[in-house]
């Protein structure tokens, strides 16, 4: 088990590139298993859900590779099983999309609930039930759900909530289905986008990807091709705020603005100066932040991804700030381990309150699910004395080696096996 040992209160600074976004990498992954060829997806980043992923197409049947330092190869044609194992399920959420391209490809696709991070009840009947409008029939028993189809027809679905892997889901479905699919009140998030780009690079046809309406017009295959996923906006984020926490400077490159338009306004109106410049963002921050309110909403609202690490930032600020989590019911795991640091916060049902205190103290914190945990490394950063971080696995689901990452920017900070 690894614990994260980090020296607080030294400034980060200098210049790094972000990596591809593991939330654009892992729908597109699982989507390479309906290409009855070779798909190579370029900008995947190396960490552990990627791993998982890999090791479901593999068990699947597929020949998976690292290709290169950042690029994987899937070859999908030799594809021979379409149970996910229940073990890899479990591991994280995303095995769900294993789902909408198995069923459309074969017809038949046998998995269980999926795990991954605990910050609400995270139900998948968007899925299900979008699943039965395209003409799947769902047997759900004995904990597994077998989903099976002659063939899917092209529908009408909207959703009751812009639902980010729902959406995904049922585009990769649809896009083997017979006829057109309509997804209605669809995520707009830039990942969505992305595998959209990739089904599309595929040979699928879809009109509105990152958009709130989807029109999928189904195609009889898909063809392998080259693909190469977009930054990682959450990381990125975090290395902002990570930035402005330490009262730092660092340039970050590769970004997309378009992509961060909500972090970028709320990290302005704390008065921390952020430049950008095409695709290189500079934050700078040499004063206290001041106190801001936000919630948390679909894109391109505030992702609710970087709402503990924004929180972590606003524990020093100065004055109060009111944050209201709006997408996920239990998404303040967090907090207990930042009052653990001497934050002051206080939280009733989905609002938290932030007082902001002169400094936060090292302590020994527990980290129980991923941006929780990056919350707990920001504060650390900026803590007086060292801090311990616990439960690291749940960071390395979706950052690529964090310590050298940050390690490379001044971070004290090293990774102990215990
Ligand atoms: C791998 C990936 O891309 N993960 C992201 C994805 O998760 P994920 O795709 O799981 O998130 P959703 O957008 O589906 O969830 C949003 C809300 O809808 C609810 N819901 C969702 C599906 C469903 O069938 N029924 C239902 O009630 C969820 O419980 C949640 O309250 O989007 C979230 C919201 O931006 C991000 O925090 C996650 O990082
Ligand atoms: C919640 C997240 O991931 P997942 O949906 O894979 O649990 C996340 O990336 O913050």
């Amino acid at each position: 088990m690894d614990l994260l040992r980090i020296q607080g209160g030294v400034p980060i600074r200098g210049e790094t590139r972000v990596y591809g976004a593991k939330n654009a990498a892992l729908p597109i992954l699982a989507a390479t298993v309906m290409a009855a060829g070779t798909s190579i997806i370029e900008d995947v980043p190396n960490l552990e859900d990627v791993r998982v992923m890999m090791q479901i197409l593999e068990q699947l049947g597929a020949r998976v590779r690292w290709y290169n330092a950042s690029s994987v190869e899937v070859d999908a044609s030799s594809i021979h099983s379409t149970n996910v194992p229940a073990d890899l399920m479990q591991r994280m959420r995303s095995s769900i999309f294993l789902m909408g391209p198995l069923l459309a490809r074969f017809g038949d696709v046998t998995l269980s609930k999926p795990g991954g991070c605990v910050i609400g009840q995270r139900p998948i009947d968007y899925h299900l039930h979008g699943m039965r409008q395209l003409g799947a029939k769902i047997d759900e028993r004995h904990g597994y759900i077998r989903c099976s189809a002659r063939r899917l027809v092209g529908t009408s679905i909207t959703l009751d909530f812009p639902s980010v892997g729902a959406t995904e889901n049922l585009m990769m479905a649809a896009a083997l289905a017979d006829g057109v699919t309509v997804i209605e009140n669809a995520a707009r998030e830039p990942e969505v986008e992305d595998l959209g780009q990739f089904l599309m690079a595929s040979g699928a046809v879809i009109e509105g990807a990152g958009s709130d309406t989807v029109v999928i017009h189904g195609c009889s295959h898909l063809h392998g091709t080259t693909y190469q996923i977009i930054p990682d906006r959450i990381v990125t984020g975090t290395l902002m705020l990570a930035a402005a926490a330490t009262r730092g400077e660092v340039t970050v490159l590769g970004a997309r603005l378009n992509h961060l338009g909500a972090i970028v306004q709320k990290l302005r109106d704390t008065g921390v100066r952020v430049d950008v410049d095409r695709d290189i963002i500079t934050v700078k921050c040499d004063e206290t932040p001041q106190a801001v309110d936000f919630r948390t909403a679909p894109f391109p609202g505030f992702p609710t991804d970087l709402q503990a690490p924004f929180m972590a930032l606003l524990t020093t600020s100065s004055g109060t700030s009111v944050i209201h989590e709006s997408v996920f019911e239990a998404r303040f795991k967090h907090v207990d381990e930042l009052k653990r640091m001497g934050a002051d916060i206080a939280v009733d049902m989905r609002t938290a309150v932030v007082r902001g205190v002169p400094t936060l103290s090292g302590a020994r914190v527990t980290a129980s699910d991923l941006r929780g945990g990056a919350a707990l490394l920001v504060a650390a950063l900026m803590a007086e004395g060292t801090t311990e971080v616990d439960g690291v696995k749940h960071i390395d689901r979706g950052y690529q080696s964090i310590e050298e990452h940050l390690v490379m920017l001044g971070a004290r900070i090293e990774r102990v096996c215990v």
